[in-house]
């Protein structure tokens, strides 16, 4: 047994200091498990476009200005080149300024594009900004349980993907989509206002093309997507096939892996194919409606009479409406494109806006509970008829009671999966039970105030989680208030004293820089734990990823770490090393203690 003497108690001063606070509420169990107010999450994305545009009013305007000039230049032109050829024809003397105009219109439309481009890109970047920073808050207000629900690439695809599919969505999705609506409304009024019948005939010609440009797109990205997995089938079974060349030889199976390779590189090919179809057919297909549309108007305006004179334009007016015709499909086809990039990130602001809508811990605690039992005093931690599920009607604890008293050494036991990690994530306030209760010295265990945790309880599970920095701040964790003294107490417990010591930097060397073993590390995790002194030390499989000699030196300090303080674990090692009370969970008298 380690020598116990000079072991101090602070973390149980501490938490007879607070033992009076006063009820907190507990929060609802859904609300807990973070059930996302979905329409919320959205308004909330929204909200961001708004706060954006209201705290750069100057680029907001821009924007704007910017897509009307698009859409006004990209209109204007072919009514002054009307003009010009009208002008022409009659030797006015206008015509070369009408002429010079109509160049001046072309620039300005790229100039307009341009500057749409730029506001759009800067616009979208101050959006992306503050939602990642929205989200990276939100991220710092979420229960812990969040944390264990959702994986750490899931996050991240959030912050990354998602919010860059938002940027998306705004530039090539709602802007264009704007400006290409705007454009196609204002050709089909001119084209109305030159020619009555050529402009019903593209209301009717326009969703025609709408629909089969809709489809074409879907079927493309249908017959891409197909490509890209048979591709990705092919590639992965080059090196599958190598890898396993001899058995393939062994066993004379080259035939069938070839026909396998065919199989999957035909797939590629017939999609490929369908898509250069579709791309082939596509052109065509827009240019000889509009040829038709514009071939039939004209047609009918040359016969004169009542439906010549629906038809009928000037020559210039003629001109004019060639132009507009060829010019109002780019915008339709790009609307689809709109559409399906607008569809595609949809998932992403959902995504987004589910993560805003997260349930958020509850603020910081500063009263307490008087415990149930009435004797805190005692009581170190305990839980009182539990039952606990991660998914409703499937409880993993049913009616679990369990009492620990201060200084006891307690270790639960039972079948995998039988839910002792449960029961440590609900002593660490990580979830709440559906019912019952769960009390950690003397408060409800969801109710302790993340600045209060560590001086309450530490907690060591079976792989140290770096944080980025130095290996001092593995144990401070960045809160100032750990002092240097605490740091080193830590490691002087541990054992690792001397290994820092003898580091480049000591203490500040970075981390990544120490090259720490795989149990220098684990007694680091303790150090991180014990730093700030808590009187309840809560210990999931520490041992568990560890050769026997590291597990020796882990136990031995573990033994110096555990001494004078309450302990609640999984770890047979440190039950048959330190003795204690054995709990067993998931059995039908959980109390049942050998
Ligand atoms: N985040 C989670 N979401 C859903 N189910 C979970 C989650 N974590 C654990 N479970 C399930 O809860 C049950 C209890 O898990 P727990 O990890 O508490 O068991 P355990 O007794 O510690 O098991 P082991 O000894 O294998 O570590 C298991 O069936 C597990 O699959």
């Amino acid at each position: 047994m380690p020598n116990c003497t000079g072991c101090r108690r602070g973390g149980w001063t501490w938490m007879r200091a607070h033992s009076g606070d006063a009820t907190q509420p507990q929060a609802t169990p859904a609300g807990e498990r973070g059930v996302a107010s979905r329409p919320a999450g959205n308004r909330q994305v929204a909200a961001v476009f708004a706060d954006v545009a209201r705290t750069h009013p100057a680029l907001t305007v821009a924007l704007v200005a910017a897509v009307v000039a698009t859409v006004v230049t990209a209109l204007l032109p072919p009514l002054v080149l009307a003009q010009v050829v009208d002008g022409i024809a009659a030797r006015s003397l206008d015509a070369p300024r009408l002429a010079a105009t109509y160049l001046a219109l072309v620039v300005l439309q790229g100039l307009a594009g341009a500057g749409q481009e730029a506001a759009i890109a800067v616009f979208g970047q101050k959006v992306t900004h503050e939602l990642r920073s929205r989200m990276a808050a939100k991220l710092d207000r979420l229960p812990a349980g969040y944390f264990v629900r959702n994986a750490a690439g899931a996050i991240t695809s959030r912050l990354v993907n998602d919010v860059d599919a938002v940027e998306a969505l705004f530039a090539s999705g709602v802007v264009g989509m704007v400006t290409d609506l705007c454009q196609v409304v204002g050709i089909v009024a001119i084209v109305m206002w030159e020619s009555v019948g050529l402009g019903a005939m593209l209301l009717v010609a326009l969703p025609l093309v709408f629909l089969f440009t809709r489809h074409v797109q879907r079927a493309t990205l249908d017959a891409q997507t197909q490509n890209r997995v048979a591709v990705g089938e092919a590639n992965e079974q080059i090196p599958e096939t190598l890898r396993t060349i001899r058995t393939i030889r062994q066993l004379g199976r080259e035939a069938f892996m070839g026909r396998r390779y065919a199989r999957a590189i035909d797939r590629a090919f017939l999609a490929q194919e369908r898509s250069n179809f579709y791309d082939a057919v596509y052109s065509p297909v827009v240019i000889t409606t509009s040829s038709v549309v514009i071939g039939v108007s004209l047609s009918l305006a040359a016969q004169g009479g009542p439906l010549g004179s629906l038809f009928g334009v000037t020559v210039g007016g003629a001109v004019a409406v060639i132009s507009y015709v060829e010019k109002v499909f780019t915008p339709l086809s790009d609307i689809g494109m709109e559409i399906q990039s607008i569809q595609q990130a949809a998932a992403g602001v959902r995504r987004i806006g589910e993560l805003l809508g997260e349930a958020e811990e509850r603020p910081a605690v500063t009263d307490a509970v008087a415990p149930s039992d009435g004797s805190s005093g005692d009581v170190a931690a305990s839980l009182s008829h539990v039952t606990f599920g991660y998914e409703p009607n499937s409880p993993v604890l049913r009616d679990f009671s369990l009492r620990v008293e201060r200084g006891e050494h307690v270790t639960l036991v039972g079948r995998t999966g039988a839910g002792k990690s449960t029961v440590l994530r609900l002593l660490l306030g990580l979830y709440q039970p559906d019912s019952g209760e769960v009390m950690v010295l003397g408060r409800r265990a969801g109710a302790i105030s993340p600045a209060e945790r560590r001086r309450c309880y530490g907690y060591v599970e079976q792989a140290f989680r770096a944080v980025p920095g130095s290996v001092t701040d593995q144990v401070t964790l960045g809160d100032p208030s750990v002092t240097v003294d605490q740091v080193s107490r830590a490691l002087q417990t541990v054992g690792l004293s001397d290994v820092v010591a003898g580091l480049p930097q000591g203490g500040n060397t970075l981390l990544a820089d120490a090259r720490l073993s795989q149990g220098q590390l684990q007694l680091l995790n303790i150090a991180r734990a014990i730093a700030c002194d808590p009187g309840l030390l809560i210990l999931d499989e520490v041992t568990a990823n560890l050769d026997s000699a590291t597990e020796r030196q882990v136990m031995e300090a573990l033994a110096v770490a555990v001494c004078g303080r309450t302990v609640i674990s999984v770890s047979h090692r440190l039950f048959e090393r330190e003795g204690g009370r054995l709990v067993r969970v998931g059995e039908d008298d959980p109390e049942a203690s050998e």
